[in-house]
């Protein structure tokens, strides 16, 4: 890589390169100099507002970029840990370099300078050159406000002044929302109503690069080596399955192929994917976020440079991938960049609540600890559960995990483990190459810690007894289904069972409570899970009980395999979930290679049913006593009935527009073979699915109350809609009902006029009451 930018020895000594005067620094005083401040998260030179503005004026032009200090080689607040890990400044240095390399083709200049306090630089500078504007992007979070305001009153004392602009920090322009957003009454709440505000919003025009002007004389006089700066090189990491290049120039090209190659109609999103290698079925995030994050791209740039490939080839509709998003695959990636935004104009409004310990919506009532001994194994990857593990690994070695692990390793750490959540937040902002602080914290806060809607959910549904995140446990199911990523990065399971590489505790533990997991009750990741959509009958296969275990009981020794030696014990209670193999959503899958009766557990697949499997001590106790396993003695709704319905469901699970497109104006409920009606209905629809420009306000939730014997349709009246998700389907039975419930046979789309219908996909939770 060529050195664009004089190094310190080059020059004598860099510190004071600044503040001493030259003869030539002298000269350059009488003329006045404009400078572009490129913060980190702004590296690069298209759609770059301060760039265009400082260029507009008749001053030469100063590029500077101040690697902050605290930010780069600082401790963290809470957990005292280093705030930026060598990978991620290493990405950061790429960008860095990039940038100069892409000024200097350009004749113009970067200044790179490690600095403790960038108002203490700027006052330096002003001693130097005759400063008139400093240009830069508008900051939203509470410490880089500060440092905002700092520099703009240094630069004041020096009758210099910092014009700062919102430019392309968000794909919507924050003044083009239609509402202030950093006015907390007036910003939305939930990201559904933000997106359904700013959709329709315009999005301005991308930048482009302008002529540049000269820079000063003195320019190159200004900067220090970046060897110094960022340290050295980190070596590439095997287990990688993708890298990424700092810079804007590797963005771009890496956007350009994106589209040319044409993966956009296969793009699926953070949020609906498990992006872990390029043979996974659902790995179909963009990876762009690093270099978002960075600003070497603007996310604008992403949304037009969608558009322009639909126009040219033609849109692809996202429900061919999945259920649950409707419209074209570009549209979708709009929709996750509104995730960006909405966040970004969160943390404005949101200010430092976002940084404190109840969150921006102020959680009381959960437990915090501070132990270092938990949080370092959670950081190692050492806590017992090869999923959080294998993630927590990944983060650490390559800077990156798919938005599906950080869900489950956050929620852990909250959860599971009940440490500070900032401190898991800032081990994320260390690691992450794509950490920003609206996004890292206000993931954390928004999703994982809880927002308002969870907290009423608690209110409704309080946890009588903390149950270990059923998520660690059933999501590798289905996201790792053949444990290829978590044989990465977990090598040491690699000589187990495929099942006991799933579940390592099983070598040393026996089966001891059958219990109840609900969703709501015991596991709010459960209720919001980002994976809803992906598996839109999703936990259907999930029959809603599973087995506390005593720990220390050896049940499977195998081969020389010692748990808490070979690989960590369990750091808080596992469980073995209950899980049908026959009911999951996934052509090919391996499970395990212990015999069936040594997972009775496990339903279907090659092994027995769970009802017809040998007794075994602690398994049987509890089963065929009324306790609602759904294949025992019919107590329960026919839950397993009804996941064989719905494997109907699965094969045209599709949502499709209404036949002749008409929309689709209501939906009904059938059921009914003879059983006992439920007492109320609900049914749950997924808002963000709901195409807005035909449908207007609908309400995600719509309860019936039935009178009469569920044999019927039972019909939810719309105002019309072209797509259509319904997400769960909830049946309430009085308490006192004890014999045969009734089933869902489907669920009908009905159009105007038509006696169209369609089966549509659901998850139906649990009869309750
Ligand atoms: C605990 C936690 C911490 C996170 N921290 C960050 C972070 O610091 N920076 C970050 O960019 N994302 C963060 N995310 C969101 C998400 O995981 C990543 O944006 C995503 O995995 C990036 O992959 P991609 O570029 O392939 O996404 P794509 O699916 O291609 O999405 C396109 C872009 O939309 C944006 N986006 C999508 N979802 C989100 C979201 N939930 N929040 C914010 N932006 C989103 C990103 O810029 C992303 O690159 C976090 C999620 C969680 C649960």
């Amino acid at each position: 890589m060529v050195r664009r930018w004089v190094k310190a020895g080059d020059r004598g000594s860099a510190g004071k390169a600044v503040t001493s005067e030259s003869s030539e620094s002298i000269s350059s005083r009488r003329s006045r100099v404009n400078v572009v401040w490129h913060k980190w998260s702004d590296l690069r030179l298209l759609d770059h507002e301060p760039l265009w503005r400082a260029h507009a004026q008749p001053e030469p032009v100063l590029h500077v970029h101040l690697v902050e200090l605290p930010l780069l080689s600082g401790a963290s607040r809470v957990a005292r840990i280093a705030r930026c890990s060598p990978r991620r400044a290493q990405f950061w240095r790429q960008a860095v370099e990039d940038l100069a390399g892409r000024l200097a083709e350009r004749n113009q200049h970067l200044v790179v300078k490690a600095v403790q306090d960038p108002a203490e630089y700027f006052s330096e500078l002003c001693e130097r050159l005759a400063v008139a504007k400093v240009f830069a992007h508008r900051e939203f979070c509470d410490e880089e406000l500060q440092t905002e305001a700092a520099v703009r009153a240094a630069l004041a004392r020096h009758g210099a002044e910092l014009e700062t602009c919102w430019g392309a920090l968000t794909v919507h322009h924050i003044d083009d929302l239609g509402f202030d957003a950093s006015d907390r009454k007036q910003m939305p709440l939930y990201k559904g109503e933000f997106q359904k505000a700013a959709k329709w919003r315009p999005i301005r025009e991308v930048l482009p690069i302008p002529p540049l002007r000269p820079p000063p004389a003195v320019a190159a006089e200004l900067g220090a080596s970046l060897e110094e700066t960022f340290g050295a090189e980190v070596p590439e990491e095997e287990r990688q399955t993708f890298r990424w290049q700092g810079g804007e120039s590797a963005a771009l090209d890496y956007l350009r192929n994106y589209m040319e190659s044409g993966q956009l109609p296969r793009y699926r999103g953070a949020t609906e994917s498990f992006a872990h290698g390029d043979d996974n079925p659902v790995n179909g995030g963009t990876r762009l976020s690093p270099w978002l994050a960075f600003g070497c791209l603007s996310a604008r740039v992403v949304v037009k440079e969608a558009r322009e490939w639909e126009r040219r080839h033609g849109k692809s509709s996202s429900t061919a991938k999945g259920v649950g998003k409707t419209g074209s695959t570009g549209a979708r990636l709009h929709t996750e960049l509104l995730f960006r935004d909405f966040l970004r104009f969160s943390a404005l409004a949101w200010g430092t609540s976002l940084f404190k310990i109840g969150g921006p919506f102020d959680v009381k009532g959960l437990t915090w600890r501070r132990d270092k001994e938990l949080f370092e194994k959670w950081r190692q990857g050492q806590t017992g559960f090869p999923f959080v593990d294998a993630g927590m690994r990944e983060l650490a070695a390559t800077g990156y995990i798919s938005h599906l692990h950080r869900q489950c390793c956050a929620s852990f750490l909250i959860r599971d483990l009940q440490l500070d959540w900032r401190m898991g937040a800032e081990h994320f902002e260390a690691c992450l190459l794509d950490h920003t602080p609206d996004a890292n914290w206000g993931n954390w806060a928004y999703r994982c810690l809880q927002r308002p809607c969870l907290v009423q959910t608690r209110a409704q549904y309080p946890v009588n007894e903390h149950v270990t995140t059923v998520e660690v446990v059933a999501w590798p199911v289905v996201h790792d289904a053949q444990l290829e990523h978590t044989l990465r990065w977990l090598p040491e399971l690699a000589g187990l069972p495929k099942d006991l590489a799933r579940e390592p505790w099983r070598t040393e533990a026996r089966p001891d409570k059958r219990i109840k997991i609900k969703p709501y009750k015991d596991s709010p990741l459960w209720f919001c899970a980002a994976n809803r959509t992906n598996w839109d009958y999703e936990y259907f296969w999930l029959p809603g009980h599973a087995w506390t275990l005593k720990l220390g009981e050896s049940e499977h020794h195998v081969g020389g395999f010692r748990l808490g030696v070979d690989y960590p014990r369990p750091l808080v209670p596992p469980l073995n979930v209950e899980i049908d193999l026959d009911a999951l959503p996934l052509k090919r899958f391996v499970w395990g290679d212990t015999t069936p009766e040594l997972r009775p557990h496990i339903w279907g697949g090659s092994a027995p049913r769970a009802a017809e499997a040998p007794q075994e001590k602690g398994y049987g106790k509890s089963r065929g006593k009324g306790k609602g396993s759904p294949h025992g003695e019919g107590q329960q709704l026919g839950l397993r009935g009804l996941a064989a319905v719905l494997g109907n469901a699965v094969e045209s699970r599709e949502k499709q527009p209404a036949d002749r497109g008409d929309p689709i104006t209501s939906i009904s409920v059938i059921g009914g073979d003879g059983g006992s009606a439920p007492s109320k209905v609900k049914l749950y629809i997924n808002r963000d699915d709901l195409d807005f420009t035909t449908v207007g306000d609908v309400e995600s939730t719509q309860d019936v109350d039935l009178v009469e014997d569920f044999h019927g349709a039972i019909q939810f009246p719309l105002r019309a809609a072209k797509f259509l998700s319904v997400t769960s389907v909830c049946l309430y039975f009085p308490q006192s009902f004890g014999g045969e419930r009734t089933r869902i046979h489907w669920i009908g789309l009905w159009g105007v006029g038509t006696d169209h219908k369609r089966q549509a996909v659901m998850t139906v939770y649990e009869a309750r009451r």
